[in-house]
């Protein structure tokens, strides 16, 4: 099972990527390597753009959460796609800068921001501040005044829809650690704020229900409770609010078990909710905004490491242990997250040998999958993960002083390194 149409077998029966051989890629690049299909990262980023486009008359615009995956060569292709980016720290703001991003389609989030990054999003025209709670509210009024700026802002509201995922990346219940919520009037709160300070404008709202979704209805209602309280900020304020960000949130396939929903229905049913409202409330129709990262890159992008030893302890488990882990995918210490794993030298063979897919830090929990189908392995064998573009090498650490892995763009055949692989040089380089 390929969980992506840029994976094939090759006549050699070798895994293949975006035209290029995968043995060959970790040949020459090393492993434990990334490789990203461009072309279905350039494809996904359409279809969501075509679909914002078609259901809310061009009034609409999708932000790639960078969050998923961060680097100048995503910045670029976001750029060359027409698309906005969502940066959730100084950092991503400062390499999608660095990567020549229109400072005005980016929109910045976060829970906590510093004085600094706000200053930093300030000092370069961000489109929007995304304004998670009071404090730094006040902080950005403070600082746009010093500046002689308006800083134009959209707040992330909670609007108490639990979101049927896993509970850590659940963002839209009312015990959420991100934004206002709706349910104890502080939401409201903040907009009467807002209205007030000089130096703030309120563009609109903001919310997020969670990640890897496969159901429309949160998405659907989270477009009505939205709408709904855009109507009672009319009602109490008289202000009219011009923009509405659904946020992301999509689900993909990670294995058969996974039924993502074609972004089309998504389109479709949301926008017709959030029209049917807006004529309900007598409201314009807002300027959409979208967010979806894993949705654009997460099944591009594939892992490849180099199998080491083979455990078998009879009776119990067979384990397979390769030269990355949970440094460059920490998803299953994390979530339990499931991957479509197999041999990518040996493809075109049956998958009939169960192992515990083990990285190489020492820690017992650093799997990547435990009881994984795949082709018997020998020391030496080239491992595929699939599915693994999105919040892989955007949580990748260097615990255990592991250097990060290099990351490849592949299209049409052709290789390039986006991401070169970190050397111990790399590891010491702010050691005192
Ligand atoms: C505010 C915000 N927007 C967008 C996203 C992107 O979510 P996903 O990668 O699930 O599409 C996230 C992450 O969950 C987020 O926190
Ligand atoms: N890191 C999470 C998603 C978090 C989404 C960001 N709010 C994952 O790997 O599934």
């Amino acid at each position: 099972m390929f969980v992506s149409d840029c994976l094939t077998v090759n006549q050699k029966g070798h895994l293949s990527i975006g035209g290029c051989d995968t043995v060959e890629l970790a040949h020459q690049y090393g492993t434990p390597l990334m490789a990203m299909d461009e072309d279905t990262i350039r494809a996904h980023c359409r279809a969501f753009r075509q679909s914002i486009d078609r259901c809310y008359d061009g009034n609409g615009l999708v932000l790639y959460a960078s969050k998923a995956f961060s680097c100048k060569a995503i910045y670029r292709l976001a750029k060359e796609e027409s698309l906005g980016v969502d940066v959730v720290s100084g950092g991503e703001l400062y390499t999608a800068l660095q990567a020549g991003f229109p400072a005005e389609r980016i929109y910045f989030h976060g829970n906590n921001k510093t004085r600094g990054e706000l200053e930093m999003a300030l000092d370069n025209g961000v489109g929007r501040i995304v304004v998670d709670n009071l404090t730094e509210l006040q902080t950005l009024d403070k600082l746009a005044g010093e500046k002689g700026k308006k800083a134009d802002i959209l707040f992330r509201i909670k609007p108490g829809i639990d979101a049927h995922t896993h509970q850590f990346i659940r963002t839209g219940q009312i015990d959420s650690k991100f934004g206002l919520a709706l349910e104890n009037g502080e939401a409201m709160e903040g907009v009467k704020k807002a209205l007030t300070y000089q130096n703030i404008n309120l563009c609109g709202m903001h919310c997020h229900i969670g990640s890897q979704i496969h159901d429309i209805s949160p998405f659907e209602l989270a477009g009505e409770v939205m709408m709904g309280f855009l109507h009672q900020v009319k009602e109490q304020t008289g202000h009219v609010m011009q923009e509405l960000n659904l946020g992301g949130g999509f689900g993909v396939k990670y294995t058969d078990e996974d039924h993502p929903i074609p972004y089309e229905d998504y389109m479709e049913r949301v926008s017709t909710a959030v029209k049917a409202k807006a004529k309900e409330y007598g409201l314009p129709v807002p300027f959409i905004l979208l967010e979806p990262g894993r949705s654009i890159i997460a099944t591009a992008g594939i892992t490849l490491y180099t199998v080491g030893a083979v455990k078998e302890i009879k009776d119990v488990r067979n384990y397979v242990s390769i030269d990355g882990g949970m440094t460059d995918n920490p998803r299953y210490a994390l979530y339990q997250s499931s991957y479509d794993i197999l041999v990518a030298n040996r493809a075109n063979e049956p998958k009939d040998y169960t192992a515990t897919i083990a990285g190489k830090c020492c820690e017992s929990g650093d799997l990547i999958q435990e009881n994984a189908s795949i082709q018997k392995p020998q020391p030496g064998d080239i491992l595929a993960v699939q599915a693994t573009g999105a919040y892989n090498y955007s949580m990748a650490s260097n615990y255990n002083r592991i250097p990060r892995p290099a990351v490849v763009f592949v299209s049409g055949g052709k290789s390039r390194e986006v991401i070169r692989r970190e050397s111990y040089e790399d590891l010491c380089r702010n050691d005192v």
